[in-house]
């Protein structure tokens, strides 16, 4: 944990928001990190958190199994707040009663506050809020009192009057309209925290952090050229200087003109040590015949680590490994509480025998604040708002096995994709536009000819994160360009349709 004077602690039920409760914290100016509610009361006491939120979750508070805190920790005199699941444990812990609720709460609800002050200082007594529960305190544990209730739910915020809190709503999401308030005055009114964290501090954090792990030992940075690995290459450049060094890997699975690009950009403009390595033909060769997604980011994930071994032995003794991984690579591998949703190579991806420690400053962030810290540290526009590209690159985007030729069809169609975007305006509108490579042949007809080729995907998303996503609309007349010069262009391409499907339900890539 960071040398900071104001920490609090989100304790995580395996909420659905639980990073976005993070979000609003930072966005508060307040250092936070998220907690398995797994964690010792020890450990949790040891971090002295100014404050701590429980997270919503899953579960039912009187299921068997069903997740639990340690009770001691109401009695710490922390200020705790509980939001949904939280807040029912919270009573239930305490002598409160839960029960399924008569009628059930998704979605908008009209809040009615019994009790100024508090949570609710300076807002106004009736507020829509949002609700996603089937649960409900029917009996509030003794000491509390009701701060405010919906039509449906009696109790729908909570308190001692002391140092514990609940609300049934969730203030964290945006259809809250004065959740952020609520949050605030919990932060700031309830639990006294001041807001002096900034972006420019958890910078200094983690150099200083960096220096005192690393000291005068080596480490390599897994370079990828997007933004997150570029700010995490420039934070640990700042806490060692030339003990630094980059290592960027072409797989093969690059997009076209890439390895090129990334490398000029790199040694121009940047003065960090950067070892290139074309690592095309042992990467292929693993994936020879592989289909299933897992096991391409399991093999390509291993792959990586192999490399960066190998380039450390030339370097000497190398101790640490340091990549750019965001939040939502980690949950999305899944964590004790969340599903694995897809094993991202950085995280769920990597062999069990890494003998680097791995060093992410970044792990705890989302894009968009990984993109205004690189802003922050000068990274040029087109490092900051880059696209984002997955490790496994082409691989998780030519389904199926992955051939050369498979490739070079991808690499032509996507390098169109791209071109059209830009030409249009729209590439920084769009978290990612690209084109996939199913494994489907159809037959069309062209210059009178039977043909049977290749349907070529194209997908582009609008997100602010890459937690949720949703299809782009994008103009007809832009489709119709990438579809005619797709077809016209690449040959073993006679098809391009465009994906229709938001995240939830699909995910952004393919694979
Ligand atoms: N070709 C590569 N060479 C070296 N390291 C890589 C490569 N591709 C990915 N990595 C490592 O894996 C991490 C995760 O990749 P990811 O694509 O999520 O991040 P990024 O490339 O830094 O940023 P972006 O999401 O904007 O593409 C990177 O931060 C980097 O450390
Ligand atoms: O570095 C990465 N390694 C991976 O294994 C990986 N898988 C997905 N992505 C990127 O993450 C975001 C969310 O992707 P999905 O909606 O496909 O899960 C999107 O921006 C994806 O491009 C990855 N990035
Ligand atoms: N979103 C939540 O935290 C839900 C809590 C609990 N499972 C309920 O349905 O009431
Ligand atoms: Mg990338």
């Amino acid at each position: 944990m960071p040398d900071v004077k104001e920490n609090v602690i989100i304790l995580d039920f395996g909420g659905q928001y639980s990073q976005l409760i993070a979000r609003r914290v930072r966005e508060a100016h307040v250092y936070c990190e998220i907690l398995s509610y797994k964690t010792p009361l020890e450990e949790i006491v040891a971090r002295k958190p100014k404050a701590i939120i429980f997270s919503g979750g899953p579960a039912s508070v009187y299921s068997e199994n069903a997740p639990v805190c340690d009770r001691r920790l109401f009695d710490s005199g922390i200020p705790i707040l509980g939001i949904c699941y939280g807040m029912q444990l919270m009573c239930h812990l305490l002598g409160g009663r839960v029960e399924p609720a008569r009628a059930r709460e998704y979605g908008r609800a009209e809040l009615f506050v019994d009790e100024d002050g508090g949570l609710f200082q300076d807002l106004e007594t009736k507020m829509t809020v949002w609700m996603s529960h089937s649960d409900s305190i029917l009996a509030l544990p003794e000491g509390f009192k009701t701060l405010a209730h919906t039509k449906n739910t009696p109790h729908a915020a909570v308190g001692n009057g002391k140092n514990l809190f609940g609300v049934q709503f969730h203030p964290e999401v945006a259809h809250t309209p004065r959740g952020r308030e609520i949050l605030n005055n919990f932060l700031f009114g309830i639990a006294g925290l001041s807001g002096t964290w900034s972006m420019k501090a958890f910078v200094e954090e983690q150099v200083k952090l960096i220096r005192e792990k690393v000291g005068n030992k080596k480490a390599l940075c897994a370079l990828s050229g997007g933004v997150d690995s570029s700010v995490a290459a420039l934070i640990t450049h700042k806490a060692l200087g030339d003990n630094l060094t980059c290592i960027f890997v072409d797989h093969g699975l690059l997009r076209k003109n890439e390895a090129q690009s990334v490398e000029k950009t790199f040694r121009d403009k940047f003065h960090i040590n950067l070892i290139a390595v074309d690592a095309s033909r042992r990467f292929l060769e693993k994936l020879k015949g592989v289909k299933d997604p897992e096991k391409k980011r399991k093999i390509i994930g291993e792959e990586f680590i192999r490399v960066f071994e190998n380039e450390a032995a030339k370097l000497g003794k190398i101790d640490y490994l340091v990549q750019g991984t965001l939040y939502p690579d980690v949950i999305e591998s899944g964590t004790e509480t969340a599903a694995v949703i897809k094993s991202h190579h950085n995280v769920g991806g990597l062999p069990e025998d890494v003998e680097f420690e791995l060093i992410e400053p970044l792990r705890d962030l989302f894009k968009d604040e990984v993109r205004r810290i690189g802003a922050q540290l000068g990274l040029p526009e087109e490092i900051v708002y880059r696209q984002p590209f997955p490790g496994p690159g082409l691989a998780i985007r030519v389904l199926g096995d992955v051939t050369p030729e498979k490739l070079d069809i991808l690499r032509e169609a996507d390098a169109i994709v791209y071109e059209e975007i830009k030409k249009a305006g729209l590439y920084r509108e769009l978290w990612q536009a690209f084109a996939v490579l199913p494994d489907i042949r159809s037959v069309g007809v062209m210059g009178d000819e039977r043909t049977y080729a290749y349907t070529v995907a194209v997908r582009a998303v609008v997100s602010e994160d890459g937690m949720t996503a949703d299809w782009a609309r994008l103009p007809a007349d832009v489709l119709d360009n990438i579809s005619t010069r797709i077809v016209n262009e690449v040959p073993g391409v006679n098809r391009v349709v465009y994906d229709i499907t938001s995240k939830p339900p699909s995910t952004i890539e393919w694979e």
